[in-house]
This record gives C-alpha cells, sequence and structure tokens, in this order.
C-alpha cells in the first residue's frame, strides 16, 4: 500500500485568520485537497484557536462525511479534557496525541513514553470507546524500548516527529544520520505491529527518501510545506486573474 498523504489545514487557517474574512477557505481548501488526491485531512486545533478554530471541526467532518466518505479526518493534540470533548464531536477516524504545551509555538518533540505511559494509556483508551484509531507523536530518535512502551499503551500507530529530519534542508550532509533513525524507529514499530506514520516539515523534496526508507509508511501529514508550494505554483495563474480582474487584457 502506498503512503497516504493527509492535508494539514492549520496554515490555511492561520492565514485566514489575519482578518476577519472567510478566505483563505479552509473548507474550499480542504475540498480541493480531496478532490486532487489527498486521503486526508488534518488538523491541530490549539487552546487558543490561533489557527484552527473549534468551529471548523463539524465543518470539515461535514465535507468529509457528504462529499468524500472514504477520507479520513485527523485531529492532533494534547489530550486535555475540552480536546477530547472536540475528538467526541468530530468523530475523528484518527487522533494523533502530541505532547504540546500551549505556549509552543509549534510541536516540536515526541512524547516521553517512560513518563506519561499510564497517562496516555488512559486516554488511548477512552478514545478508542469512541471508535478512533490512535496515533502517538514519538521521536525518531531509534529507541525501541520507547516504541515497545508505546505498542502498551493501546495506540494504533505512532508519528515519527520528522522536524529535525526537515530542518536539514539546508545541510544535506547531516540529513543520513536522522533519516537512519527515523528508520530505525519505524523498524522497531512495524515488527510490533505498531503502524506508523510520519510528519512535520515535509517537503517535496524530502518526502521520497523518508518513503524509500519506510516502504510501508501508512501516512504523512504535511501543512506548512504544502501551503507553500500551493501559494508558489499557484501564484502565477492567481496574479493573471487579478490583471484580468483590473481589465487587462492578458
Ligand atoms: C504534530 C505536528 O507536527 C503538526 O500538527 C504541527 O504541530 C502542525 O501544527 P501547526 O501548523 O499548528 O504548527
Ligand atoms: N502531523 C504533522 C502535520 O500535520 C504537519 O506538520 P507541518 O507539515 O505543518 O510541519
Amino acid at each position: 500500500m502506498p503512503t497516504t498523504l493527509s492535508v494539514n489545514l492549520n496554515a490555511i487557517a492561520m492565514l485566514r485568520n489575519r482578518r476577519d474574512l472567510p478566505w483563505p477557505n479552509v473548507e474550499a481548501l480542504g475540498r480541493i485537497a480531496l478532490q486532487s488526491g489527498a486521503s486526508g485531512l488534518t488538523v491541530h486545533p490549539r487552546p487558543d484557536q490561533r489557527h484552527i478554530r473549534f468551529s471548523d471541526l463539524p465543518v470539515i467532518r461535514n465535507l468529509i462525511d457528504d462529499e468524500f466518505p472514504k477520507a479520513e479526518f485527523n485531529i492532533e493534540g494534547y489530550p486535555t479534557e475540552e480536546f477530547l470533548d472536540l475528538c467526541r464531536g468530530a468523530a475523528p477516524e484518527q487522533v494523533t496525541l502530541v505532547p504540546d504545551d500551549p505556549s509552543q509555538a509549534t510541536s516540536d518533540h515526541g512524547w516521553d513514553f517512560r513518563k506519561h505511559q499510564a497517562f496516555l494509556t488512559d486516554v488511548v483508551a477512552k478514545l478508542k470507546k469512541m471508535g478512533t484509531r490512535v496515533s502517538l507523536f514519538a521521536d525518531g530518535d531509534g529507541d525501541a524500548e520507547a516504541v515497545k512502551i508505546a505498542k502498551a499503551t493501546g495506540a494504533d500507530r505512532i508519528e515519527l516527529y520528522t522536524g529535525p529530519y526537515g530542518g536539514c534542508y539546508d545541510a544535506p550532509e547531516r540529513e543520513g544520520p536522522i533519516l537512519e533513525a527515523l528508520g530505525k524507529t519505524a523498524d522497531a514499530a512495524l515488527a510490533i505491529d505498531l503502524g506508523v506514520n510520519a510528519g512535520h516539515d515535509l517537503t517535496v523534496a524530502n518526502l521520497p527518501p523518508l518513503v524509500k526508507r519506510i516502504p510501508k509508511l501508512a501516512e504523512v501529514s504535511i501543512g506548512h510545506g504544502l501551503t507553500a508550494d500551493a501559494l508558489e505554483y499557484g501564484m502565477a495563474e492567481t496574479v493573471r486573474r487579478f490583471c484580468r480582474a483590473c481589465g487587462q487584457k492578458i
């Protein structure tokens, strides 16, 4: 099975939130993503709603249910009671638990499975009761024992935190060892029947080596790099449309 793509809508929501206007429209761009081959949509609602707003969740749920019933909704976040209530309401196919502090600018590490095993076991059980697949954000440091603890919580998958890998964009000589550690973590997970997702700072350039090293990678969720590409590759046509709107024959 090839790796599937879940498009993270946080960056689009962040642009929208600059103004009190409904564009860029999170639902419309989610629709384009699913029409264009994405298998799912990801959101990471943070407590301050600076990106995705809680009110976006039912809109995305309805988009998938009404128009793309085979697509998956993946909700990421730290499991507060408020977050679990959001999950209860939006009935995502997958929940990815991330150890984020509300003050963090973005996610920058995986769970400490040794320290948080009991907490995660409890939360995973609650989510499994809701009927959702559960994935746990994990450092890709090759720690096979940590992966075993992740499995013992009852989770279905881990999501490899690929931030350090994405951070090698200007220093490819650093990429090899990081990629190998991610690969070893994935090998350890797959060996005990724990599925593997990946995400954070993935791009068109760094995705092929990752998929080659981890051929059984189930899913990648991508937002920032994908949104940057959408702006760059969509810019030419957009400028032409605005020139035409000015009355220019172009
Ligand atoms: C878990 C993860 O790596 C992503 O969800 C990332 O946190 C994107 O969220 P932001 O776009 O809000 O930074
Ligand atoms: N789970 C990672 C994710 O959804 C996207 O992260 P990014 O591509 O915005 O860094």
